[in-house]
């Protein structure tokens, strides 16, 4: 199997802090606090060499607290590709709370400059023509917004594909580039970020991943938190279900579907294949805290009980229910 490579430029350590309830503006005691070394694409990596993938990390890291990485990539065999910059990966912190709603404060990183990127780009020339490269996350500060499309650009010239997970303007730049990725991955949110309008009906959403698709990236996956996600390819348009629905910390439960994604792109899956893995790598990531995936047979046992309906019937579904709203 081809080798997996990720592009991380803006990791984390993600300092998960539970609490029964958070009351903002008043003092909070925690019942329990853990830290993982994440960021979007490391969290990638993770998932995907816990899934026998062979999987190099590029990106930037912190010279001052690498350890928690290094300790992640050894345990796993991830190749360790990351460019070590001065000072510290930022500390993200995730406050769990007892009914599962999940605050996010991710904090600036270490600033970066155009020598990093170069220094990166250059990393990036050991990707062979026909693998896959997955960039996620956001930029440090002090890179251009095209910085990611200018990487993207980089890994196609040399003939590899791009699974892109990114958001705001570097999004942008990925979506105005004269190459399209192969694959993108926003969520609801970030859709409407680049589409600049709400997209809280369902025949919308669809259009614009739809219009995407049409543009000529081969699979557009637009994921709705507890809703599943929208799966668009040349084979049409499918969603997918959760398989339960969790009360833990759900970070990283996008990242687990990006690296669905690029398992189901290397292995040539098709479209409803396709979103029964990814499905399956986010339910299976639910299960334990981490960037972790449980046994492969436990993520087979996840993907058969996967529900996929036709994006036609899922729009016709919410108009359905509106019309019952109506009536009563
Ligand atoms: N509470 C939940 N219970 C069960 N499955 C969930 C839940 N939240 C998310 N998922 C699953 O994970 C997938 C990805 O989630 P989501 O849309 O929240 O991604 P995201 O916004 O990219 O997340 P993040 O940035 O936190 O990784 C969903 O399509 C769904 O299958
Ligand atoms: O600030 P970014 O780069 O947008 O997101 C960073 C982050 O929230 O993404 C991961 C979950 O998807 C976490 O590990 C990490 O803290």
């Amino acid at each position: 199997m081809s080798r997996v490579h990720t592009v991380t430029l803006n990791p984390a350590i993600d300092q998960t802090v539970s609490l029964p309830h958070l009351a903002v503006g008043e003092v909070n005691r925690a019942t329990a606090v853990r830290h993982d070394p994440g960021g979007k694409g490391i969290n990638v990596a993770s998932v995907l060499a816990d899934w026998g993938v062979s999987v190099a990390a590029h990106g930037l890291l912190g010279r001052a607290n690498a350890a928690p990485f290094e300790a992640l990539f050894a345990q796993k065999s991830i190749a360790d590709r990351m460019l070590r910059v001065a000072g510290e990966t930022r500390t993200n912190v995730k406050i769990l709370e007892e009914d599962g709603r999940t605050t996010d404060l991710n904090l600036p990183g270490f600033p970066a400059d155009e020598g990093h990127l170069a220094a990166l780009a250059e990393g990036l020339g050991s990707v062979a023509a026909g693998e896959l490269v997955v960039i996620s996350g956001s930029q440090p500060a002090g890179l251009p917004a095209s910085a990611t499309a200018r990487l993207a650009a980089r890994v196609q010239e040399r003939g590899a594909r791009v699974l892109c997970d990114v958001s705001g303007a570097p999004l942008a730049e990925v979506l105005a580039a004269p190459v399209l990725p192969d694959a993108i991955k926003p969520n609801r949110h970030e859709l409407e970020g680049w589409v600049g309008r709400s997209l809280a009906d369902r025949a919308d959403l669809a259009a614009a991943a739809a219009a995407l698709a049409a543009r000529g990236i081969a699979l557009v996956v637009v994921s709705l938190g507890t809703e599943g996600a929208l799966f668009v390819s040349s084979d049409g348009a499918v969603v997918a279900r959760p398989v339960q629905l969790s009360r833990g910390s759900t970070v990283g439960a996008g990242d687990a579907m990006v690296a669905g994604l690029a398992s189901a792109l290397v292995e040539g899956l098709p479209l409803r294949a396709t979103a029964a893995r990814a499905t399956a790598f986010a339910a299976a990531k639910l299960q334990n805290p981490g960037p972790h995936l449980p046994g492969v047979d436990q993520v087979r046992a996840l993907e058969a009980r996967v529900e996929r309906m036709a994006a036609a019937d899922w729009i016709r579904a919410a108009g359905r229910t509106a019309d019952q709203g109506e009536r009563t």
